[in-house]
């Protein structure tokens, strides 16, 4: 079994979990009566090279990142910063989240679109992000059958939400514009063996067509990664481990935005 295929092992376990305590029917309901969602696309557009910052208490290459007592506080400290979208892990056992440290963040942090991140694999998930305020959803390619990538996708967009839709290689890539992503996020971490290669996004990125937003994950260090990342066409990163392990998060996001708007950064070609 990969690392990939234990974590949705476990992911479908909590699942079934909060499917029993509130039904299907019910969490869609939940999900109709939500605000309505942020324009992420709108968000993501904006000038400049932008950041996606990242709430991560823990992850399964490097344990322990840091404890992150109030999320809240770190994600107003992104917002502050000036970070586009803000991501907030919701996966329990390998990363440290909860849809709670979520739903703390959606209280406090009311201007910035927030991305659920998790590993969806059924349309309970897609529901249950909407009715907890999400603009954003994560699907990974890997963990979806083309058939379920395409579904997830719909409904998605059905409630008026953006997904950001993971790859890690180029016929992941194809499957991804197969089913339509408007946003794809190239992840130089493989999920299956955890090796993080940052030339992952340049071999990908350019191959891609001019109108999907293309999105840098993992790795990114501090600005030089950023404009790295910038020159191979990025209209964004993300970013967790770089932040949360900072002395200081707020500056951190703030060098990576005066990085990303910065004359000398290359600018996404759109
Ligand atoms: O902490 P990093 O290396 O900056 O990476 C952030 C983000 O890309 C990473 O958390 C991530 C990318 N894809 C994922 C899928 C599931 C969980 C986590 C992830």
């Amino acid at each position: 079994m990969t690392v990939l295929e234990s974590i949705i092992e476990g992911v479908r376990e909590d699942l079934a979990v909060r499917e029993s305590a509130i039904p299907f029917d019910e969490i869609k309901q939940l999900s109709a009566a939500a605000a309505p969602p942020h324009d992420v696309l709108a968000a993501l557009k904006a000038p400049g090279v932008g950041v996606i910052a990242e709430v991560k208490r823990r992850s399964p290459s490097k344990g322990e990142l840091a404890e992150i007592g109030e999320p809240a506080e770190l994600a107003a400290d992104y917002a502050d910063a000036g970070a586009r979208v803000i991501s907030v892990l919701t996966e329990g056992r390998r990363f440290g989240g909860s849809l709670a440290d979520f739903d703390a963040v959606r209280k406090r942090v009311v201007g910035t679109p927030l991305l659920r991140k998790d590993f969806i694999v059924s349309p309970y998930q897609v529901h249950e992000a909407r009715a907890h305020g999400a603009d954003m959803v994560l699907l990974i390619v890997a963990a979806l059958e083309q058939n379920a990538l395409e579904a997830l996708l719909d409904r998605v967009e059905s409630l008026g939400m953006t997904a950001l839709v993971e790859v890690h290689t180029a016929e992941e890539a194809d499957r991804a514009l197969e089913a339509g992503a408007k946003v794809i996020g190239v992840n130089a971490r493989n999920l299956h063996t955890l090796e993080v290669d940052r030339d992952v996004f340049g071999r990908i990125a350019p191959g891609l067509p001019q109108d999907v937003l293309k999105i840098a994950e993992s790795g990114v260090r501090g600005p030089s990664d950023l404009m790295a990342y910038a020159g191979s066409g990025a209209d964004a990163v993300l970013v967790g481990e770089g932040l949360v392990t900072s002395d200081n998060p707020k500056t951190a996001v703030t060098q990576l935005v005066t990085a990303g708007s910065h004359p000398a950064c290359p600018r996404p070609s759109r």
